[in-house]
């Protein structure tokens, strides 16, 4: 690895209403640096980032790059220079090829002349073993595929820093191995990457250093490789809170929900059709649906929850017909969701978080006669604020001005509140810190034992591992059976994903080995 200093802060600030984000942050990154940062969720990690890439500029602090001071000027600028940027979100257009994305981004005179482009982005993908067909259409592609379209994007720039926003919390565990042995290469090759992770083994596997952010500040620096992932841990969350949760089998009780047959034909051209779901669910256990993202789950999420409809008596809840109605019948019934999608779906980004309480929270006594009692949601946002530790200057704090890690804890915590029978929870601690994930889990653990049914829809295995009494895999929108977890290994899940599961039968009840 080449020693030079690619990238340093000093004293960086950045000041927003109520929360200084960055207070005084220093950081060195060397060429060919692997650097990773870290921090609970709302500790300034995509404040800092997002002034390296120049999309804010910073209150104070002084930025040196190769050597020489710098002012930047915005993301073009900081693309110019050689700084690329993978955000958690990506930014591709389906509706158009590999190329034409790719050179959406290019200065005119790159864009220009397609055959060049095809033959460059051939090469690059080629080079780093990440193969790529720039005539695709993006919509064709898997999750992985399009990350790779953002750091060939990043290279074909000639990036020397690369900056990835939690990049494998979208990904199978074998495309994560792919991305690892691209960012060695690349590192080989003198690209520093910032790596911005809460997967604290994939950091020890990776990084050659990591710099640890706590509110704004940096309390620490180590090599990761030389430490547990609890010694890092505790670095990030203090001695208090504790790393693990303790999850202590259930009896499952009553037959809560029972989808029978249920299909749904989606319309959006990119989305997956369900086709014969069959199970039940019930009360006080938690049931996991592992499944690599877009094989039909946000659909589930979506017939579940009333946003769209199946026919009436594919879906009972305590044995009443539910398949047909919207979201306001099923929430009076005692069913709570949490999307995958924070802002826009589980909250109002513009809106206070007083205001996104009552959005789903309003049978829970908000109201009288009509009229919103504000003290009394006021005090629900708080309470959602206090026992779940989400980090807001206030709760008239927009939704949209929290880290995303802190309104995923938000949205848990004011679906958890409201007590539901059935809970419907998609990837609920995705990108959240490993304090906040063990929060969440014994939020969701307490709903079990409270005699709730919780559905857990995630891609983090381990997750499901640990939480769940039961479960499967959905796979190009047909369900495997939802099998006891003891029954269950990681390779057999991991073929099951893959959709090579035994087909299930018509009756739910025959489809749950446990409830049999
Ligand atoms: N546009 C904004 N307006 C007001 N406050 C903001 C804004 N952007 C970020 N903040 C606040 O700055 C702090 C740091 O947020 P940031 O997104 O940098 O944290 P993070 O470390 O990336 O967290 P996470 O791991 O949850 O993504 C948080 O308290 C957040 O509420």
């Amino acid at each position: 690895m080449a020693t030079a200093e690619r990238l340093r802060l000093e004293n960086i600030v950045k000041e927003y209403p109520g929360c200084r984000a960055n207070d005084g942050v220093h950081l060195s990154v060397q060429a060919g640096e692997i650097h990773a940062l870290l921090g609970e969720n709302g500790a300034g990690k995509s404040t800092l980032m997002k002034i390296i890439y120049g999309v804010i500029q910073p209150d104070a602090g002084s930025i040196t790059w190769n050597g020489h001071p710098l002012t930047l000027q915005g993301p073009a600028h900081a693309r110019e220079l050689g700084i690329g940027m993978v955000f958690q979100h990506f930014s591709l257009f389906e509706t158009l090829t590999v190329a034409e994305n790719i050179a959406l981004s290019l200065p005119a005179t790159q864009a220009r002349d397609r055959s060049k482009l095809d033959a460059r982005i051939r090469e690059v993908s080629e080079h780093y073993g990440m193969a790529l067909d720039p005539r695709r259409f993006v919509n064709t592609l898997s999750i992985g595929e399009r990350q790779r379209v953002e750091i060939v994007r990043c290279l074909i720039q000639d990036s020397s820093l690369l900056i990835l926003d939690e990049p494998t919390s979208v990904l199978t565990p074998q495309e994560v191995q792919v991305l690892f042995r691209t960012l060695r290469q690349l590192s080989k090759e003198g690209c520093s990457i910032l790596f911005i992770s809460h997967k604290l083994q994939e950091v020890r596997d990776l990084c050659h250093r990591a710099t640890v952010l706590r509110q704004g500040r940096v309390t620490g620096e180590c090599n990761p490789g030389e430490i547990t992932t609890d010694d890092i841990a505790r670095m990030m969350v203090g001695n208090e809170t504790p790393l693990s949760t303790q999850v202590d089998p259930s009896e499952p009780g009553e037959l809560l929900l029972q989808a029978d047959n249920l299909n749904y034909q989606t319309r959006d051209p990119f989305g997956t059709s369900l086709e014969n779901i069959s199970m039940a669910l019930r009360a006080g256990e938690i049931v996991g649906i592992a499944g690599v993202a877009g094989n039909g789950q946000d659909e589930l999420l979506r017939a579940l929850s009333g946003e769209v409809n199946v026919s009436h008596s594919s879906l009972q809840l305590k044995g009443i017909s539910i398949g047909d109605t919207g979201p306001a019948v099923r929430r009076g019934l005692g069913v709570a969701v949490v999307p995958e999608e924070r802002l826009g779906r589980g909250a109002v980004p513009s809106m206070s978080l007083v205001d996104n309480s009552l959005l789903t929270a309003s049978g829970q006594g908000l109201t009288s006669k009509g009229w919103v009692s504000l003290g009394k949601v006021r005090e629900y946002a708080s309470r959602v604020v206090e026992q779940f530790g989400v980090r807001t200057a206030s709760i008239d704090s927009a939704a949209t001005s929290l880290s995303g890690g802190n309104l995923q804890k938000f949205i848990i915590g004011r679906e958890a509140l409201q007590q539901p029978k059935l809970l419907v929870a998609s990837h609920p601690t995705w990108g959240v810190d490993v304090g906040s994930a063990v929060a969440i889990h014994e939020a969701l653990v307490k709903l079990r034992d409270d005699g709730a049914a919780v559905l857990l829809i995630s891609e983090d295995l381990d997750e499901l591992f640990q939480l769940c009494g039961r479960m499967g895999a959905i796979c190009a929108g047909k369900l495997s059976p939802l099998v006891p977890t003891s029954e269950l290994t990681i390779e057999k899940l991991g073929q099951w994903m893959a959709g090579d599961f035994p087909a299930t039968t018509a009756t739910p009840l025959e489809n749950n080995h446990a409830v049999a």
